[in-house]
């Protein structure tokens, strides 16, 4: 969103930029309205900017006198212009000892192709045709350059002066023009349009010719305006050579308008003063285009390229301050050549490029086709009409009702030519072919020839202003650059509060960070506080395990020598019982024995007569005193025994106490588990 409102920022400032440079141009006729167009960047864009043109639509209005010179809205229909040029052979043709196929008549301009004989490998598909012969064209130019030592040898400058200084005369008259390349890879359409700096082609020869023209026929009265740009449509995208190349590449859209037709929207239309100037975006623009090395060419043109320039003349009356301005496209078109996947033996990413070059040369093949139709011919507008929508009235019955579709919409590049192939344009076709391949070089051929009967009505681009509709325009112009810039003052304040906005919910939500990272901090630390605690206790309570484990092998130590002294003091306390039950009197009879209870566990009635026998009926001294020691070894016994008891007891508790602690610190393997102490009491 930000950048949107960044984009549009921009875009309104630019179209400023575009009215007051357009200002400056109209109003060099007016002394005191002074303006440096150089000051504007090189890469400025006005083809983002239809809205401008829409903007602006007092300069495109009809002028409501017709000029002095009658020119103005000349409509020119006329059929395209086609050329055919074949090249010499390449190395690897000779290396094949391929024949020449073709034959040019200088004077009729005829252009023949020969059938193949059955030498040469790369026409060995052919044998396989059912009808192989001569065949026979007629374009409005034959170029041969396959023979350089022929008379008749087609040079580069031969090929610029037969149409292009033709096509340039047409553009200082205002009539838009489009001169494209077509055939098949290898064929010579690059060096053709482009050529190389030993041998320039068409594109840098008008350049260089329309700049020393622009120079030679400068009048004090007539200014000339330049802006030049160029692209690429690769794999149906288009992109901008004269920009950078971006990755991932910086595709641009195409874009249609009523008062700028078919445009690509932000595109680079660079302003140029010199041939020099275009020369090295000419550079910069052939670096940027997508070429490969196949096996038909070393440096394939993987793309369809667009160079085009805008050429504006304003021409001022001395005497009445009106203007005449005259504005022209030139489009030079250099296609991507159709290919055989199998003779380019193309695979991956080559493959997938011939595949869209031949898709997008088929549609312009089809948009070719039903231009040529005959039936559009003689109907008033036709040219102009629109995408996908029948090209003329369907009449009834017969074959001519069925209503003829243009299919401009099919491809990129054909959209993007909707214009110059079937509008407002005038246009030429040069149809390069190879001199040794049969197939190629007749489909070639047979599109051509049919391209030969589109008819383009071209009107040319003419503007006249009186004094007063300038200062009406200058007036306007004025009124829109103040509205475009409270506009501009009104985007920045919003901008600004946007990023004022957008820093305080930044700060907020730092802050808020900040606050949770605290909190998870302080979390952390209790986390590990509380670990670090249970790990003392851990501690602990494994030292007090073995301190206790110790001492419970202590005392198991201690058990069975208990056990053996309770056993004895029970046995003895058994006797001493006995006797106290039986005591041995003398001479007494040895009174009649009893059963003696077992004396695992002391009676309450063996109690009671121990009790009894503390108070009994002693007799003598002696018997007291053996009394008092039996009564003295009971107590005793009976001491050991609660002592014991307690012992156990406390053993049990003990015990117990081990089991609480293992059930909460758990056994780890390194400590000797619990259930393992056998503590058999
Ligand atoms: N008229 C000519 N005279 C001399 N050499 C030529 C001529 N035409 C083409 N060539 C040479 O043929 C080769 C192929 O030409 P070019 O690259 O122009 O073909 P192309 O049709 O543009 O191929 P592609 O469609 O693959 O880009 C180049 O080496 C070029 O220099």
């Amino acid at each position: 969103m930000h950048c949107h409102r960044r984009l549009r920022s921009r875009e309104v400032v630019h179209t400023v930029e575009i009215l007051l440079e357009d200002m400056a141009l109209d109003a060099r006729g007016f002394r005191g309205l002074s303006y440096d167009p150089s000051s504007r960047g090189v890469y400025g864009s006005t083809a983002s900017s239809p809205s401008l043109r829409a903007a602006q639509p007092e300069v495109l209005q009809a002028p409501p006198t017709p000029p002095p010179s009658g020119t103005m809205g000349d409509q020119d229909s006329a059929n395209v212009k086609v050329v055919v040029r074949v090249r010499k052979f390449l190395p690897r043709e000779e290396k094949r000892g391929a024949k020449c196929l073709i034959r040019m008549d200088p004077v009729t301009q005829s252009t023949t192709l020969l059938a193949p004989d059955h030498v040469d490998p790369a026409n060995s598909q052919t044998k396989s045709r059912k009808i192989v012969e001569e065949k026979l064209f007629t374009f409005d130019k034959s170029f041969c350059s396959f023979d350089e030592s022929s008379p008749d040898y087609a040079h580069q400058e031969d090929v610029y002066c037969s149409f292009g200084e033709e096509f340039l005369d047409h553009n200082f008259n205002g009539y838009h023009t489009c001169i494209f390349a077509y055939g098949q890879t290898g064929s010579g359409k690059s060096y053709t349009m482009m050529g190389t700096p030993e041998q320039p082609g068409l594109i840098p020869r008008t350049c260089e010719a329309m700049f020393r023209r622009i120079d030679d026929e400068a009048e004090e009265n007539t200014t000339y305006n330049v802006h030049v740009s160029y692209f690429e449509v690769y794999n149906e995208h288009v992109r901008d050579l004269l920009m950078p190349r971006t990755d991932p590449p910086t595709y641009l859209k195409i874009r249609e308008s009523p008062a700028d037709g078919v445009y690509v929207q932000g595109l680079t239309d660079a302003p140029v003063k010199s041939y020099e100037e275009i020369r090295n975006l000419m550079k910069i623009g052939d670096i940027n285009r997508t070429t490969a090395a196949t096996k038909m060419n070393d440096t394939s043109s993987r793309s369809h390229a667009v160079f085009t320039i805008h050429l504006k003349s304003i021409q001022h009356s001395a005497t009445t301050s009106d203007t005449i301005e005259r504005s022209s496209r030139m489009r030079l078109v250099d296609l991507a050549g159709s290919e055989r996947a199998k003779a380019t033996e193309a695979t991956g990413q080559r493959l997938v490029e011939g595949g869209k070059i031949n898709k997008s040369l088929t549609t312009l093949g089809r948009v070719i086709a039903a231009l040529a139709d005959p039936r559009r011919h003689g109907r008033p507008g036709t040219p102009n009409s629109r995408a996908g929508t029948p090209t003329g009235t369907p009449r009834k019955g017969g074959a001519s009702a069925k209503a003829e579709v243009v299919p401009y919409r099919d491809s990129v590049l054909t959209w993007l030519l909707k214009d110059s192939l079937g509008g407002n344009s005038k246009t030429a076709m040069v149809a390069c072919i190879s001199p040794s391949d049969y197939d190629e070089t007749l489909s070639t051929l047979r599109y051509a020839d049919q391209a030969k009967k589109i008819r383009t009505r071209a009107h040319t681009n003419l503007t006249s202003v009186s004094a007063a509709q300038r200062d009406a325009q200058i007036a306007s112009m004025a009124a829109t650059i103040a509205q475009l810039q409270s506009m501009i003052n009104s985007q920045t304040a919003r901008h600004r509060e946007q990023e004022r906005h957008e820093a305080y919910v930044k700060e907020k939500r730092e802050k808020t960070e900040r606050e949770e990272q605290e909190a998870m901090a302080d979390y952390q630390m209790q986390v590990e506080k509380m670990q670090r605690l249970m790990e003392e206790g851990r501690t602990v309570s494994d030292a007090r395990i073995r301190a206790l484990s110790r001492e419970v092998e202590e005392l198991r130590g201690l058990v069975p020598s208990l056990r053996s002294e309770n056993e004895n003091l029970r046995r003895h306390l058994g006797l001493v019982l006995g006797e106290l039950r039986n005591p041995i009197v003398l001479p007494e009879p040895i009174p009649e024995e009893k059963d003696v209870p077992c004396l695992d566990v002391l009676s309450d009635e063996d109690e009671e007569n121990v009790a009894q026998s503390d108070y009994g009926e002693g007799d003598s001294g002696e018997e007291t005193a053996v009394e008092d020691s039996r009564l003295s070894d009971l107590a005793w016994a009976q001491e050991l025994q609660a002592e014991a008891e307690e012992c156990l007891k406390e053993l049990g508790i003990f015990k117990r106490k081990i089991g609480d602690d293992r059930a909460r610190f758990g056994a780890s393997g390194a400590r000797e588990p619990l259930g393992t102490m056998s503590l058999n009491w």
